[in-house]
């Protein structure tokens, strides 16, 4: 079996990209509780053969789970015999994976010969680096790249810094890429950091923020995740790390963080997708984080940017109990999902993450928050299901900016509510 395993590891790095024809993504209504345990069930049933896209949740959100085609006979006969109704939200992965690459070489073929970057685009770790590298250049006045550390495959991590000046201005961070097949949020992150270079000195609102706070944003938080969705598995989510006498290689990032870390909602079995690693802040892309936004000491606001479902949330992951302003988190998402709305007629739903979608513990925004970050949001990106982790590029645009003008208004609300 090991041997199986390794020949066919070795052929696929042969072959590079994992092929994942015939691959279907099944979208399951469990009616109530009990049907939604049969799901979870099938995590333990089939390890590492079910990709849950989106976990069992509540009755009333649909499961979406990658199915490999081997396994499809098997799984449906599963869902079948349990009454689970379901329906196929992609019936081929690998022809819009083909789709993918093949709008990402004919984009790259344009940039070569303009010598420019689209943002419509979907770019690999080295178009991005390259980028923040130009893009800190040209705005050199307003923008710093700042180096927080090495990922586990010891890529650098790096972090952009939007500044008018001052010693310790209140600062905003922003995160992108913390789940490496989250492709928009990394490309909607590089469209909001030229949006906001752009809008400074004439979008009033904008100015007016960066005149008193600093922006910080990390575009590709998983850099060692990120470059292999490019280079082997599209649909990696977690990051590298791989330990002794441990078989399967990585843990979920955004399970790894202190608040709640073990709990509810993550998995202590290292071949799950929200494995949460050996113990609190394990992974280098997570102690960067902590370290950094520790050191500073004056961060006002946080926003995680995830995808998919299109949803707006704040804390807590780790349990149904709300937070001391949680009247305040409800009314300040609710203005901005008005807002997001407003530009393309996009529909978010928002609230805590524990009751809008599922307990989750060890979770970025629950440490920011406990840290006393109090406005502190995790955004669940285009779309709701229909391309799942696999969005066209063409709808990488109008995603950012719809999504920019949630963002600020979180951040103005930051801004006019100084703690
Ligand atoms: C805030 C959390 C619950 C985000 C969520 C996850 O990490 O599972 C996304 C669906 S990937
Ligand atoms: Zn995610």
């Amino acid at each position: 079996r090991q041997m199986l395993l390794i020949f066919s590891f070795t052929l696929a790095v042969a072959l590079g990209q994992m092929n994942f024809t015939g691959d279907q993504v099944l979208r399951v209504l469990a009616r109530d509780e009990k049907q939604l345990s049969l799901l979870r069930d099938l995590e333990v049933l089939k390890p590492q053969k079910v990709d849950f896209w989106r976990g069992p949740a509540r009755p009333s959100l649909p499961v979406d789970m990658r199915v490999p085609f081997s396994e499809l006979k098997d799984i449906k006969a599963y869902l079948e015999s349990h009454g689970l109704a379901y329906s196929i939200m992609i019936k081929d992965i690998q022809v819009l994976l083909d789709e993918e690459r093949e709008a990402m070489a004919k984009s790259r073929r344009l940039e070569r010969s303009t010598s420019s970057f689209s943002y419509s685009a979907y770019h690999n770790l080295e178009e991005i680096y390259s980028w923040i590298d130009n893009f800190v250049m040209e705005h050199s006045d307003i923008v710093s790249k700042i180096h927080i550390g090495n990922s586990f495959e010891n890529r650098t991590i790096l972090v952009l810094k939007f500044s008018t000046g001052g010693s310790r201005h209140p600062a905003i961070w922003i995160d992108t890429g913390i789940h490496s097949r989250e492709w928009i949020t990394h490309a909607t992150g590089i469209w909001t950091a030229n949006q906001i270079v752009s809008d400074y000195g004439k979008d009033p609102i904008l100015t007016d923020i960066l005149k008193a706070m600093d922006i910080f944003i990390e575009l590709v938080t998983n850099p060692d995740g990120f470059a292999f969705t490019h280079s082997m598995n599209r649909l990696w989510r977690k990051n590298k790390s791989i330990r002794p006498g441990t078989f399967c290689i990585g843990v979920d990032l955004n399970r790894n963080w202190k608040s709640g870390f073990g709990g509810n909602g993550s998995n202590s079995n290292p071949c799950s997708e929200t494995y949460h690693g050996p113990f609190p802040q394990s992974e280098p892309e997570v102690a960067a984080i902590v370290n950094f936004i520790t050191a500073h000491g004056n961060f006002k606001a946080l926003i995680s940017i995830h995808s998919y479902s299109q949803m707006l949330m704040y804390p807590y992951g780790r349990s149904l109990e709300p937070v001391s302003n949680q009247r305040e988190l409800y009314n300040l998402a609710k203005d901005a999902v008005k807002a997001l709305y407003e530009v393309h007629g996009t529909e978010y739903i928002f609230g805590s993450i524990s009751t809008t979608l599922y307990v989750a513990s060890g979770i970025t925004v629950d440490w920011a928050y406990d840290s006393g970050i109090k406005y502190a949001f995790s955004f669940e990106l285009r779309d709701t299901g229909h391309y799942g982790f696999l969005l066209p590029a063409t709808q990488i645009i109008p995603t950012a900016q719809e999504t920019w003008m949630a963002i600020r208004t979180i951040m103005e609300h930051t801004l006019t509510h100084a703690y």
